[in-house]
């Protein structure tokens, strides 16, 4: 498969507006990433609040300007493209919808109007081959013609993400980038849209990066999985090798506290809270929590160990 997309050693630092007496602060929200899309490859995302999940998936989307580092798109460094080229090719080639279809919908526009938006911005086709358009991507989400002319406030949750969905397939993407799509929706229609995104994903060849808490729905979703602790990936494994063959004790307790998942574990339960992504520990970001630190994991950054193809992980005292 050819790389679609690739992070070559991606940082994002913010720099907090605090008080002047106390100085500004730097906050950590992605450190050294490194990660490979392919084409038709769902490539799952999962880790704690603010371990970096939705900071990843910006920069993946072109939404987030990384603070250093490279991002390649199709071969070609996205940030030395001139504003109009990056939205030019970029725009078009990857799609995203977010977490809550209320906030993300423009409420005054109708439905048509909304689906209609980046084919009108990208100049896509005549007005009446963007109209055709807009209906055909209707019938590809499962919205009924009737709604074309609803508000979003007229819509039910998920007929609002099938809106955001059709939106964001509006120019063809190679790459949709899903930031947890189902988690503000009601329990009951979570499973359509997962559904719809996996029937989508099947007939229009998509690439899909898929941020998400949910750790069963990240598994069942994706080829490969990447788990992200304090800013950074440490584990990237095939969803297959997910959970006996990985090793980064985080990716194993991760897993191990899902109960549905595992009958036959007892769940690891980590103390202690996550350190501040403004002050990160020294070496390994996880040493604080993780039940097989030893001062050797406060030197360095643990070097990245590959212990199969497409199978990466940064820990010196991994999990057999
Ligand atoms: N604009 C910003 N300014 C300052 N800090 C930020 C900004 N955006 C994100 N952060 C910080 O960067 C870190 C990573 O945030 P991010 O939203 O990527 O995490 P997340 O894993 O997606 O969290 P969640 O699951 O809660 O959405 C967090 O410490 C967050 O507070």
């Amino acid at each position: 498969m050819t790389a679609l997309l690739e992070l070559d050693q991606v940082h994002v630092v913010h720099r907090t507006r605090g008080a002047r007496l106390f100085g500004h602060d730097s906050v950590y929200a992605l450190t050294a990433a490194d990660l490979v899309l392919r084409e038709g490859e769902t490539v799952g995302v999962v880790g704690e609040s603010g371990c970096g999940k939705s900071t990843l998936a910006k920069v993946v989307v072109g939404l987030q300007r990384p603070t250093g580092g490279t991002v390649r798109f199709r071969g070609d460094p996205l940030w030395e493209m001139d504003a109009a080229q990056r939205a030019g090719r970029f725009g078009r080639d990857v799609g995203m919808v977010f977490q809550d279809p209320t906030t993300a919908l423009n409420r005054r526009l109708s439905v048509e109007m909304i689906i209609r938006d980046p084919l009108d911005v990208h100049r896509d086709g005549t007005p009446a081959e963007r109209a055709d358009r807009v209906r055909e991507l209707m019938s590809l989400v499962g919205l009924p013609d009737s709604v074309a002319d609803a508000v979003p406030g007229q819509l039910s949750g998920g007929q609002r993400q099938r809106v955001a969905i059709a939106r964001a397939l509006a120019l063809r993407p190679a790459l949709l980038v899903a930031d947890e799509p189902t988690s503000a929706l009601d329990v009951s229609v979570r499973a359509q849209i997962l559904n719809l995104l996996i029937d989508l994903r099947e007939r229009l060849g998509l690439a899909m990066l898929f941020v998400s808490h949910d750790i069963q729905t990240v598994r069942k979703m994706s080829d490969r999985i990447v788990t992200m602790y304090l800013g950074r990936i440490v584990e990237q494994a095939p969803a297959s090798a997910v959970p006996d063959g990985t090793h980064h004790p985080y990716m194993r307790a991760l897993f191990s506290a899902t109960p549905s998942l595992r009958h036959d574990v007892e769940p690891i339960i980590l103390t202690g809270p996550v350190p501040s992504a403004t002050r990160p520990p020294s070496g390994c970001g996880f040493r604080t929590r993780c039940w097989k630190a030893t001062d050797e994991c406060a030197a360095d950054v643990p070097p990245l160990s590959t212990p199969a193809p497409g199978h990466t992980y940064r820990c010196i005292h991994p999990e057999s």
